[in-house]
């Protein structure tokens, strides 16, 4: 008796055949011909229908001048279909629809080395399999096997397979080089002589999607193992992880690209390293890669030394509270979060003050403002003559609100002439489930605790054109700077300077947190862009973090 497939895949795959509608309709039609073939109501009166049509042919192919009867019969007689039909009456009528299946060997000595021939026929498309020397017998093995490509689609090659031969020529004593000019300098058919691995190693392809965090070209990493084998991506590619198996090097695929064949990535420890080793390098050569702003470079608090009416963000009295300082991107894992209807994920409008994300704000809310809306911030300042609680401001005493803060409910939070401001983050919640869409411009500093898998929000990043027309654009419409709302008035040069240092040191920091990016240069093209972010995000499925959709 046959073994039956050890694998859970193979099981599955089997399960599945046999529960096929293909495979049943298959068998009804076997049984039928069987049956219908001992009742012996129908019979083929002849097996060689094919032969006697070809005999047809040559005859008719000299009388064409005949009839148009004569031509008309040879052209039918050539259509695919009508050869399909004659090959299928043959084959039924020679019963040659039983599965051929090869001898059983009687005699198989159980301790004889197997070897497979493998022939692959030499294409453009590179073998998809790499070879090493094995360190403890100094034979040439099959290294890696990339998915999708021709060696794994051929199912004979696997990782660990002794290489022997290949187009006759034995490789014992050789080097992976030499085995590499062989099969360079070989055309047509290239045979491998093979001693298949112990145990083969069937490595199901994973599910694993992954957004990358940094740009990676192969031809220029001197450590990949084969270059040609790379898979190029850029900050931001969603890949397809299909094998982690190695340590350093990982297979994948970018995700939507035709090519079925993986390419090597460094893996996640591997880069990690690798960034490590840069920064420490980097520190070492005295370089300081993190921009880091002074006081007065500070958004937000332009003119702390010198003003008095300073308004003072908490964040920014602490600088190296940046959460994620120290934290190194490389690959996040994601997967596709489908828009639910009634719940929409708050937007949030991140950049350095003063870019314009207040005015994106205000006009998209302007667009539909029983749809759009934004939390009423907390005060603990007095209510003046005028004001209603809830419509403004929601006021409350400073002691609760530092009790709040110190509970981590505010998402943001800061101090202006002595009193506290800070939105909170059950306001958010709050929006979101009366089945509103939120529309927040924190502090870059909130998204930590903006982005949680309760909140789910799109994170678009307002980005300043650079600073010649950033300047061009403010000062034609004699934009007024909001830094102090008391003291509006144009954009001065340092406050200009300040936007590209402050979108330099938030990109550097939070750039792997950006859903988008919108550069806010012509103010009515950058709405359109916004809008256009907007409604993609309530009607398409998009990339999160995975753990926000488990
Ligand atoms: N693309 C643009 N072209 C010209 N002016 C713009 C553009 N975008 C914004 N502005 C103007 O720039 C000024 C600052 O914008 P806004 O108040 O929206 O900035 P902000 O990022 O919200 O800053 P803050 O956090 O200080 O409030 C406003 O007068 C606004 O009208």
């Amino acid at each position: 008796m046959h073994e039956l497939p050890s694998t859970e895949e193979d099981l599955g795959f089997l399960s599945e055949l046999l529960q096929s509608k293909e495979l049943h309709a298959l068998v009804n039609v076997h049984n039928k011909i069987i049956s219908n073939g001992a009742s012996d109501k129908f019979f083929p009166m002849l097996s060689t229908s094919m032969h006697v049509m070809v005999d047809v042919l040559e005859v008719l192919a000299a009388k064409l001048q005949v009839s148009e009867e004569c031509k008309e019969l040879f052209y039918l007689l050539q259509k695919p279909h009508v050869q399909g039909l004659l090959y299928s009456h043959d084959a039924i009528a020679q019963k040659d629809y039983y599965p051929h299946l090869p001898e059983i060997p009687q005699e198989a000595d159980e301790d004889e080395e197997t070897i497979k021939i493998v022939q692959l026929v030499k294409s453009n498309e590179p073998l998809g399999a790499t070879i090493k020397t094995d360190e403890e017998t100094g034979k040439i093995i099959i290294a890696r096997v990339m998915h999708g490509g021709a060696a794994d689609r051929s199912g004979l090659i696997h990782v660990g397979d002794e290489v022997v031969e290949v187009n006759y020529i034995n490789v014992e004593g050789k080097t992976p080089n030499d085995v590499l000019s062989i099969l360079q300098n070989s055309e047509g058919t290239i045979t491998f002589k093979l001693v298949p691995a112990d145990s083969k190693m069937n490595v199901r392809e994973s599910k694993v999607r992954v957004r990358a965090h940094f740009d990676y070209e192969a031809s220029n990493d001197p450590y990949i193992p084969c270059k040609e084998a790379g898979l190029d991506f850029r900050k931001g590619d969603v890949l397809h992880i299909v094998s982690q198996d190695d340590a350093y090097w990982w297979q994948a695929r970018r995700e939507g690209d035709r090519n079925m064949r993986a390419g090597l990535i460094p893996s996640r420890a591997l880069q990690e390293r690798r960034i490590i080793h840069d920064r420490t390098q980097a520190a070492k050569d005295g370089d300081d890669a993190l921009p880091v702003l002074t006081c007065s470079q500070s958004p937000k608090s332009p003119r702390c030394a010198s003003k008095p009416k300073t308004k003072k963000i908490m964040y920014d009295t602490a600088e190296n509270d940046d959460f994620d300082r120290e934290q190194i991107a490389t690959y996040e894992e994601v997967a596709k979060l489908y828009p639910r209807p009634g719940i929409y994920r708050p937007i949030v409008l991140i950049g350095a003050p003063g870019v314009g994300r207040n005015e994106l704000k205000r006009r998209l809310i302007d667009t539909d403002p029983d749809k759009y809306r934004t939390p009423t911030p907390f005060t603990s300042r007095q209510m003046k003559p005028g004001e209603v609680n809830g419509k403004e401001y929601f006021f409350v005493p400073r002691e609760k609100m530092e009790e709040d803060i110190e509970a981590s409910k505010f998402i943001e939070f800061g101090e202006y002439k002595g009193n506290l401001y800070g939105t909170s983050a059950d306001s958010v919640k709050a929006i979101v489930n009366s089945g509103h869409v939120c529309i927040l411009n924190p502090h870059y500093q909130a998204l930590k605790m903006l982005r949680t898998p309760q909140l789910k929000p799109y994170i678009i990043y307002i980005k300043p054109p650079p600073l010649e027309r950033l300047k061009e654009t403010r000062n034609a419409v004699h934009a007024r700077s909001t830094f102090d709302v008391n003291n509006s008035r144009g954009f001065t040069e340092e406050e200009f300077n300040d936007i590209i240092k402050s979108a330099t040191r938030i990109e550097f920091l939070y750039e792997h947190f950006f859903d988008e990016v919108i550069v806010n240069d012509d103010l009515a093209v950058a709405f359109s862009q916004l809008l256009a972010a907007v409604n993609r995000v309530e009607s398409e499925p998009l990339w999160v973090p995975a753990s926000w959709v488990q």
